[in-house]
């Protein structure tokens, strides 16, 4: 039988795929589905972090755009993705999986705060570890989250799950005649302004050569194909 291609990754999820068709929120199917495919790459002795998003709860953009303070929005966006942690680790409750949510703010009652050994340490034991709150500041992502995080626990790899089956010529979703990279560089990557993923991320990733791999999380088994090293989505490396 072949081996997984990494021992340990970091993987980014975008909290819109976790609305699945609905308007807003968690839909707990989408998450059971999604949950499943990771417990399952788990399985094969992968030592996963996860960086989880906001976008199906609250972006600070959108929050400055309608009159609030960027930081005060930026603060709540970092909270919306507590509570996708809080549900992700609960579903791998129910696939019997363990997992831990480590924060970057610090709401101790709820769950335990960031630290770097820690997680590490619930790595090597084999838990998956739910980075939530993104870097801890506001005026970033959680793309920089998980480049961040995936260069503090030594991931060989991040793996961005997204809506989009990979980095195309121009956003997919607005212009269909967008055509597929199967690899790029990053230096092409930010020279073209391809905002599938944000250009600190990017600019991070690039200098520690940290390779990203962007594929669709509604591929059914994508996520097993690429941490296997099969051909799935698009390379973004140094
Ligand atoms: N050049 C491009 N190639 C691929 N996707 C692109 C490109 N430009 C923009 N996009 C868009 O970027 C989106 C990827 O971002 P994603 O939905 O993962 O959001 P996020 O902000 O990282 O996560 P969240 O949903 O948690 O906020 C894709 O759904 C796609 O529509
Ligand atoms: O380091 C961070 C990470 C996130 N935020 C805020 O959270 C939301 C949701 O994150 P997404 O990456 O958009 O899914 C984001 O819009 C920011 O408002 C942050 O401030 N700092």
């Amino acid at each position: 039988m072949s081996t997984p291609a990494y021992r340990r990754i970091l993987l980014k999820l975008s909290g819109e795929a976790l609305m699945g068709d609905d308007p807003y929120g968690i839909n707990e199917k989408v998450v059971e589905r999604i949950v499943g495919e990771i417990a399952e790459v788990s399985g094969l002795g992968v030592q996963i972090g996860i960086v989880i998003g906001g976008g199906n709860i609250f972006r600070g953009i959108q929050g400055a755009a309608s009159g609030m303070d960027r930081a005060t929005a930026d603060y709540i966006g970092m909270l919306a993705t507590v509570m996708n942690a809080m549900a992700l680790s609960d579903a791998f409750r129910r696939h019997e999986v363990e997992s831990r949510v480590l924060s970057a703010l610090r709401i101790e009652q709820v769950v335990e705060p960031y630290i770097r050994a820690r997680a590490i340490r619930h790595l090597e034991e084999g838990r998956i570890v739910i980075f939530a709150a993104g870097t801890g500041n506001p005026f970033f992502t959680t793309d920089t989250a998980a480049a961040l995080r995936g260069a503090e626990i030594g991931a060989q790899i991040v793996l961005k799950a997204t809506k989009v089956d990979g980095v195309y010529t121009a956003d997919p979703q607005k212009d269909p005649t967008a055509k597929r990279y199967h690899r790029i560089s990053f230096d092409e990557a930010i020279g073209r302004n391809l905002a599938v993923m944000d250009a600190t991320a990017f600019a991070l990733c690039r200098d520690i050569k940290l390779p990203i791999n962007v594929f669709s999380i509604f591929k059914p088994g994508a996520l097993r194909r690429v941490v296997m090293g099969e051909d799935e989505g698009t390379l973004v490396h140094s």
